[in-house]
């Protein structure tokens, strides 16, 4: 959940150094983030979309690869076709054979609204009509006669103590903030599906452990044997649940198993782990790797009775995709399997939820919003709009913005730690010498400056510059330093005496430095040999570094961008863009995979699997997005059914599947 929080237990006392321990590394190795920077990745196959003669299998992205070398790796996978008289059914020989044909019902167009707790606090001012309430389920004591104690809106705070004492000490606290404390019966005392979104820092992964509490207890009970799966976007985010699971219910007897890209070699191993553990941590990638099997694995698979899906808000992403057909293969293969989803605060969780659904009830997922207040750390936003002129290159526009870092912190940084995001280990480098120069100019015009020069550095780098810069209080970190001068960056950035470090964006997952001032500069990235933006996850894990709630209640996020850029920047930080799907950008791809799978037979359940898809969700909503239009008297139902026609027929086309007749 949290991009890699600071470690309490490596770090006591003010940050400006009063005291200080080393860097703990998120990742629980010596020094993971320069471990995989020299580790390449296995897979050789180079990137590729589209149908062309192969079904490829999306590898998750490894985070720590060279700065803007985030590249998804695909395997392999022919797929055929086959089918019966009456109703054509698809097969696909190399992959486990369908078996059994799964027909769902067919979900009713209209549903019913999630339900929306009602609650004390600020519903978010964009939350699409829809109010949150955070309804405490049991009657309220008053506050003054020593009852649960209540924070500043009136929210009864649970103690830990309401749980039974042998699940106690996976908690290292007391009493469960607002957040946990609103969902707290939800998650603990029925089996609903749960969407959730909430601030960055607002105790989300509380909620997940939680429900693995609750699913524990009912396994206990009924003395079942289960299983849970934690799906996360990064294989860094599945580390850091790795470590800090494995602590916290070893004690119980529960092991927790990370089948990540880093942890396994296709084919090898991953089942055998899983097979003996009760919770699984993977990414989209992965899972949806290991169970295009499900056949083969389908004892363990049937074990799985919760769903926990982190940062589901990246279905936006193209990425998201994967997340989008793992999370609907789970609804719809699984047995019984409660979903609990997390989000970045989004303005359509609603739609999300309606996705989810809730078989038990054929209604909607449980929706929890939480706004702005329940952030622990107040983050102050600036989106700082540049023209770009048409003569501008990547190279000359990311030049222009370096002369306007010093103004944005001069401007609005309060003198505590700064983190100056940039996507390229050059453009680092330039930035801090450029912020260098403007230092000293503005200290030459004695105008004010946005932090002190530090005191003496006695510390000699194996970089000049670094110890150009360090006088300055500036440093910078990138991949292409020794490691030496990256752990003495980080040491003195972590003791006060750097004030400023420049950095990849690399940084943002790898090391765990917090800061009081977030700046990105610029938004492009250089990746696939084509300038792109960064992903909304990547501005998020950025912006995530900013204000740290161990020492500050507040914290100052600057993005640099292109003018025409800013108004979308601006809705992405207040938590105001749009979630949408992005499984039409390769929509025959995955229907070639669930026919593989068996998930998809014939083409009545692949219509029934489209018209399950959060697509379809957002389609009816937002036609344009998707560039679709239909017919006035056709409905969208069928509008989706001519989608899958179209794939169906361009799979057939490439001789990716084939249909077959009955017995056949
Ligand atoms: N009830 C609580 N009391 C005290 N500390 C808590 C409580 N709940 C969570 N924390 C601490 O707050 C910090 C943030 O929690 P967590 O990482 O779960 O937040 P998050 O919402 O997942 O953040 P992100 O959006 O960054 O993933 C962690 O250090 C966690 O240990």
């Amino acid at each position: 959940m949290s991009y890699g929080h600071y470690q309490n237990s490596g770090y006591e006392e003010d940050y400006f150094g009063q005291e200080y321990q080393s860097v703990a590394y998120p990742n629980g190795y010596d020094d993971p983030y320069y471990a995989d920077e020299i580790e390449p990745n296995s897979s050789p196959s180079p990137p590729q979309r589209g149908i062309s003669g192969s079904m490829y299998e999306m590898e998750e992205i490894n985070e720590y690869e060279d700065d803007n070398d985030n590249v998804p790796y695909y395997e392999d996978d022919p797929i055929h076709y086959q089918s019966t008289q009456e109703q054509p059914q698809f097969t696909a020989p190399r992959l486990p054979a369908p078996g059994v044909i799964f027909s769902l019902p067919f979900l009713p167009s209209e549903r019913p609204h999630p339900i929306c707790k009602r609650g004390g606090s600020l519903p978010n001012s964009h939350s699409s009509g829809m109010e949150t309430t955070f309804e405490p389920p049991e009657p309220i004591p008053p506050l003054n006669r020593g009852s649960n104690p209540r924070n500043s809106s009136g929210i009864r705070l649970r103690p830990v103590s309401e749980l039974p004492d042998i699940y106690r000490g996976v908690f290292k606290f007391g009493v469960f903030n607002a957040v946990q404390s609103s969902c707290f019966d939800t998650v603990v005392k029925s089996d609903e599906n749960m969407v959730i979104s909430a601030p960055t820092g607002s105790g989300k992964t509380v909620l997940f452990e939680l429900a693995i509490v609750r699913m524990l207890r009912r396994a206990k009970e009924l003395g079942k044997s289960v299983k849970c799966v934690y799906m996360a976007p990064t294989k860094a985010l599945c580390s850091e649940r790795q470590r800090d699971w494995s602590s916290k219910f070893d004690a119980l007897g529960i092991r927790c198993c990370e089948l990540t890209g880093d942890t396994v070699q296709f084919g090898k191993g991953a089942w055998g782990d899983a097979k003996n553990a009760t919770i699984i941590i993977t990414t989209g990638e992965k899972w949806d790797s290991l169970t295009r099997n499900w056949g083969d694995h389908g004892q363990i698979l049937s074990q799985i009775q919760l769903f926990l899906v982190d940062e589901v808000h990246i279905l936006n992403e193209t990425r998201g995709s994967t997340l989008e057909v793992v999370i609907s293969r789970m609804k719809t293969r699984g047995s019984a399997v409660r979903f609990v989803l997390v989000s970045a605060t989004v303005p359509n969780i609603q739609d999300i939820a309606f996705w989810i659904g809730n078989k038990r009830r054929d209604d909607a997922a449980i929706v929890f919003e939480f706004g702005e207040d329940f952030r622990p750390c107040k983050l102050t936003r600036h989106v700082v709009g540049v023209p770009r002129q048409r003569g501008d290159n990547d190279f000359s526009f990311a030049r222009k913005l370096d002369f306007k870092v010093f103004a944005a912190l001069q401007a609005h940084s309060v003198g505590k730690p700064i983190l100056v995001f940039v996507s390229t280990r050059k453009g680092v480098v330039q930035t801090a010498e450029q912020l260098k120069n403007d230092y000293a100019e503005a200290e030459k015009m004695r105008q004010c400056l946005p932090w002190s020069h530090p005191k003496r550095i006695e510390h000699v780098f194996h970089e000049k510059k670094l110890g150009e810069l360090a006088p300055f209080g500036i440093g910078f970190h990138h991949a292409g330093l020794t490691i030496d001068d990256r752990r003495t960056v980080e040491d003195l950035y972590l003791k006060g005496i750097l004030r400023v470090v420049v950095a990849t964006s690399t940084l943002a997952v790898g090391v765990n430095l917090p800061a009081h001032t977030v700046v990105i500069k610029g938004v492009q990235i250089f990746q696939n040999n084509a300038s792109v933006e960064y992903s909304d996850l990547d501005v998020m894990q950025m912006l995530g570094r900013a204000g740290r709630p161990q020492f500050d209640k507040d914290g100052i996020a600057i993005i640099l961008c292109e003018t025409e850029l800013e108004s979308k920047y601006r809705e992405l930080v207040q938590g105001k863009t749009i979630v949408e799907s992005s499984l039409h950008i390769n929509l025959s791809e995955h229907i070639n995979s669930e026919i593989g799978l068996g998930t998809i037979t014939n083409i009545r359940s692949a219509k029934e699997w489209l018209r399950n898809s959060f697509l379809f969700q957002r389609i009816q909503k937002n036609p344009s997005h998707y560039a679709l239009r239909k017919g006035e008297n056709q409905s969208w139902e069928e509008r989706v059914d001519d989608m899958v026609m179209q794939s169906v027929e361009k799979l057939r086309e490439t001789k990716l599947i084939a249909e077959a007749r009955a017995g056949g």
